[in-house]
């Protein structure tokens, strides 16, 4: 059955993910959670359905079921059910590349656990989806959604060591990164003429070639080859003094050259209602911008803000599409 519910998949069941899916029903969004209704705490009202669309009773979690292999001890994952995370991932992505499903938003899974428990060979999610939709070039947007102006970052690297950074920090990077950004901001929020911010990767910028030269060297002819079909980028700026609110209202997304340069600011400015968005893939995603919080799993202090701004963010991005 076609459907336009978005599917919260269950993440990493020894963090706040169970507990998150109930209390997200606040969000007002029509959503289905898939993952082993034995992990939900206890007394949640919830309802399995076979298709992602199928009808429960108000007030219940839609649950699409998927059994793990072992019981849950919050704060501890179990390396038993590391394979039922990544499959329920997969399982998602093919219900919503099969247009059964509106969208995806993702809780949070933790990468050691996967990787120590199933050989996990993907850094994120953002990776995975990137290889679930058939390997297609990607970008990971984390967005604010309580702050004027709005703070929208994307980390031309992702999950690499910091070391590896300027090898990998290329031109490609950053161009494939600017456009993926560029189209995202025009399709999925609404930006018409889409302006971006570029940040050095050095000090200052590198301080006219004094701190760094791959400014100098890459950046710039990048950037000046780019604003000559038509794109509206400032930079690269000193990363800095580029995210204190009047430089935030001169640009509606800045491309950082690597993930805490990036998140530091959003997390910073947000972290209670921050989105994480798969930017370039055939479907939607969006996920809370925190992880597991093992420390507090299972304790129902969870705050399931940053769920509620994902699951609202991904149903507006599908209604934007459609
Ligand atoms: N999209 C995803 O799947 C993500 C997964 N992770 C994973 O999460 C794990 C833990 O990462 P950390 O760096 O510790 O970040 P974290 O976001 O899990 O926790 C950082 C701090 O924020 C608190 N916190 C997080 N979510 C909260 C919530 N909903 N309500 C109240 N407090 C909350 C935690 O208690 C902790 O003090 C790692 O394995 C990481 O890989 C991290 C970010 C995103
Ligand atoms: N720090 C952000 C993060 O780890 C998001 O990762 P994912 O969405 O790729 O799983």
């Amino acid at each position: 059955m076609l459907s336009g519910r978005i599917i919260l998949t269950c993440g990493e069941p020894a963090g706040v993910g169970p507990e998150l899916a109930p209390k997200a029903l606040a969000s007002g969004v029509d959503f289905a959670w898939m993952g082993d209704p034995r992990h939900l705490p206890a007394r949640t009202l919830f309802t399995e359905i076979a298709s992602p669309g199928d009808p429960v009773p108000a007030g219940h979690l839609p649950v699409l079921r998927h059994d793990f292999a072992a019981p849950v001890v919050p704060g501890q994952p179990d390396p038993a059910n590391a394979a039922g995370v990544i499959a329920v991932i997969a399982r998602a992505v093919e219900l919503v590349m099969r247009g059964e499903a509106g969208g995806l938003c993702t809780l949070p899974i933790s990468k050691q656990a996967l990787k120590t428990g199933a050989g996990f060979g993907f850094p994120g999610h953002t990776e995975y989806l990137s290889h679930l939709a058939g390997d297609v070039p990607v970008a990971m947007m984390l967005a604010s959604t309580t702050v004027t102006p709005p703070c929208r970052v994307v980390p031309a690297t992702i999950h690499i060591p910091l070391q590896d950074v300027p090898a990998t920090f290329t031109d490609r990077a950053l161009e494939q990164a600017i456009r993926i950004t560029h189209a995202a901001l025009i399709r999925d929020f609404g930006i018409a003429a889409p302006r971006l911010a570029v940040a050095g990767l050095n000090p200052h910028a590198g301080e006219g070639g004094t701190m760094g030269r791959q400014e100098a060297d890459m950046i710039v002819p990048l950037l000046d080859r780019l604003r000559a079909e038509g794109m509206d980028l400032t930079g690269p700026l000193p990363a800095d003094t580029m995210f204190h609110a009047p430089a935030r209202a001169l640009y509606d997304a800045a491309v950082c050259a690597y993930h805490d340069q990036a998140l530091i600011p959003i997390k910073t400015l947000d972290f209670d209602s921050g989105v994480n968005v798969t930017l370039g893939l055939p479907f939607i995603r969006t996920s809370p911008d925190h992880g597991t919080a093992f420390g507090i799993a299972g304790k129902g202090i969870a705050s399931p803000a940053s769920t509620i701004a994902a699951l609202r963010m991904a149903r507006d991005m599908a209604a934007a599409r459609a």
